[in-house]
């Protein structure tokens, strides 16, 4: 695989620019994968007027990855930083300072908190997805990653740039997929880790939410960390959260632990909205036989037994993993699985959750 990625960009190392240079000599090339024979890759062009300019060299890209053994199918996408490359003047992470009222920004109708007991369970991918999927249903819809130790929306939504400060205190954020976006992971170099400990969390928190412009939004949606720590309860105790949603996978030990979950959403007096099953079910693309690798019945059963709807039941799909991590959601596609997250959204929206 990293074999074959070397070979692509050998390739693309052959498109050259009209201003000179090649898309590789002038590091234009983003979040290359190569999987199942299929290269995906993102021309990051310095200005959005650029990019539009450059569908040409968008096309001649495609068909040199092509070139490649074993690359059958290339997708390149054109992008450009929305914001100015500057690295904010602020300072992140000091304590929260005391505050009146609630932690809600002016103009943000509804905040929803997305949380999972456990990691790995999918709750990031199903934020991502449900923003964009909210997005699509002409909701204005924002995306806080709250997930400060982990911060994985920045690598979902393909946003490789920094979200400006011009004064050093609001935050302008970035916008990707039709959502407005702000993560953690935005602010930091890449491989930094965050030693922060509760107090400079909670002041970490209180600047994403407070301190960046997030303009008029319908939605809020919350990307928790997993588990039922400090964030958590900052979030539902100080800001107003009109509910959360709890992703969990079928097998036991992510369901005791979003039993957890969902006992602390209880005790924070924050409605739980509903679940959702993630990874329900593998369907073999080779066979066509289900595979109910996590098990099977777990968190329909925990639903019912709450009384709080099944909002979703999703699969494991590989185009889901794929546009995780090559910055493209499959819900801004057209398949099943954008379907799925379609009509989740549209049952929020009915609902009145949104
Ligand atoms: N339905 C799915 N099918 C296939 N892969 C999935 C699915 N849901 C999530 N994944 C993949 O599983 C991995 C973990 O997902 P994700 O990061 O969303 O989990 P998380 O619960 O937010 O984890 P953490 O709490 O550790 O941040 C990612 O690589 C993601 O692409």
């Amino acid at each position: 695989m990293q074999e074959t990625k070397e070979s692509v960009l050998r390739e693309l190392a052959r498109v050259s620019l009209p201003d000179g240079g090649d898309l590789v000599s002038r590091d234009l090339i983003r979040a290359l994968t190569v999987e199942e024979g299929v290269a995906r890759f993102v021309i990051e062009a310095p200005t959005a007027e650029i990019a539009r300019l450059m569908e040409p060299v968008r096309k001649a890209a495609e068909t040199v990855a092509l070139d490649v053994p074993g690359v059958l199918r290339a997708s390149a996408v054109l992008s450009a930083p929305t914001q100015e490359r500057k690295p904010p003047a602020l300072k992140m992470g000091g304590h929260a300072t005391p505050q009146e009222g609630p932690m809600r920004p002016a103009g943000v109708k509804t905040i929803l908190a997305v949380g999972s007991g456990k990691g790995g369970v999918g709750k990031s991918t199903v934020s991502s997805n449900l923003a964009v999927a909210l997005a699509r249903a002409g909701k204005s819809v924002g995306l806080l990653d709250a997930d400060i130790y982990g911060p994985s929306q920045p690598r979902m939504f393909g946003l490789t740039q920094r979200p400006a400060s011009p004064d050093g205190k609001t935050i302008v954020p970035l916008k990707a997929h039709g959502v407005t976006v702000m993560s953690i992971g935005s602010l930091l170099e890449e491989g930094k880790a965050v030693v922060w400990r509760g107090p400079m969390l909670m002041g970490a928190l209180q600047q994403m939410l407070m301190q960046v412009d997030w303009g008029q939004l319908d939605v809020l949606i919350v990307d928790l960390p997993p588990g039922t720590g400090d964030i958590q309860m900052s979030l539902c105790q100080k800001s107003e959260v009109a509910g959360a949603i709890v992703v969990s996978t079928p097998q036991d030990v992510s369901l005791i632990d979003a039993r957890k979950a969902l006992d602390a959403f209880r005790t924070l007096k924050t409605p739980v909205l509903g679940l959702i099953e993630n990874m329900a079910v593998f369907t073999c693309p080779h066979c066509g036989k289900d595979s109910q690798i996590f098990g099977h019945g777990g968190v329909v059963a925990e639903a019912e037994a709450l009384g709080v709807p099944l909002l979703a039941q999703l699969p494991i799909d590989l185009d889901t993993r794929l546009g995780g991590d090559g910055g493209v959601p499959v819900a801004t596609g057209s398949g099943a699985m954008a379907e799925a997250y379609a009509r989740l959204a549209d049952r929020m929206i009915a609902g009145g959750l949104v």
